[in-house]
């Protein structure tokens, strides 16, 4: 069964879009374990309006937190307490995309980092990172805290305008499989979605 953990350089980088484009394209479930910010929607919500998959494969959250922070403050803040024990991954039939909260770094708890999470499930992570400016330092260092932990990267996607240097150079420093790029899209909707995904990325298997 294919099992993909899509984290991102940064918050807002178009992990719940990729997400979307993937589970889609699999055929697959979606979970958002830690969602924390749910105004207008949260992420589950967009995969199911962008993905075309039908709503019983998009599980619910384990977490559904308020506020739109970093998950242990989001916590906080509702007065929940994030525990390891209801972040099991959850048992489905087929494949499934799980959908970190921010980066790699972010504190899931005041003990617990979204990477220590991807470690602690021991699947492969795929790095969402945008194409422009800025993105070797950030996708760089992303990739560095996840080798430290001993999490499989199973790629990194490019998500914007094409950079070709910057597509180039990141995933031959970062030592990683460079697995396409989702171009910024100016409509929305399933079907541009599945065919800018079928378009732009290469999976292993898909
Ligand atoms: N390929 C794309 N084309 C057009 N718009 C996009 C694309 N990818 C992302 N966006 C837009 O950028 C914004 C951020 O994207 P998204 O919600 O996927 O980020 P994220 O990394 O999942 O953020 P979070 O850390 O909150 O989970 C959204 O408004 C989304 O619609
Ligand atoms: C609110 C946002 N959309 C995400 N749900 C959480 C992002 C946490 C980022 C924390 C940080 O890196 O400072
Ligand atoms: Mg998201």
């Amino acid at each position: 069964m294919s099992l993909f953990v899509v984290t991102g350089t940064d918050t807002g980088i178009g992990k719940t879009v990729f997400s979307a484009a993937l589970a889609g394209a699999l055929g697959g479930s979606y979970w958002k374990p830690i969602q924390a910010g749910v105004d207008p929607e949260g992420d589950s919500e967009t995969v199911a309006r962008l993905s075309g998959l039908p709503a019983d494969r998009i599980l619910p959250e384990a977490y559904r937190l308020t506020t739109p922070a970093s998950p242990h403050l989001a916590a906080r803040i509702d007065g929940v307490e994030i525990e390891l024990d209801r972040l099991a991954l959850p048992p489905v039939d087929g494949p499934l995309v799980v959908e970190g909260a921010g980066g790699v770094l972010v504190p899931v708890s005041e003990t617990l980092l979204m990477a220590d999470l991807f470690a602690h499930w021991g699947k492969p992570v795929i790095l969402c990172a945008r194409t422009g400016l800025g993105t070797i330092n950030h996708s760089l260092l992303s990739l560095e805290a996840l080798r430290a932990r001993g999490v499989p990267v199973a790629g990194i996607v490019f998500i914007g305008d094409p950079h070709a240097e910057n597509e180039r150079i990141v995933p031959a420093l970062g030592k990683v499989a460079n697995l396409g790029r989702l171009p910024h899209l100016p409509a929305l909707d399933p079907a541009s979605l599945a065919a800018a995904f079928a378009a732009g990325i290469s999976l292993p298997g898909l």
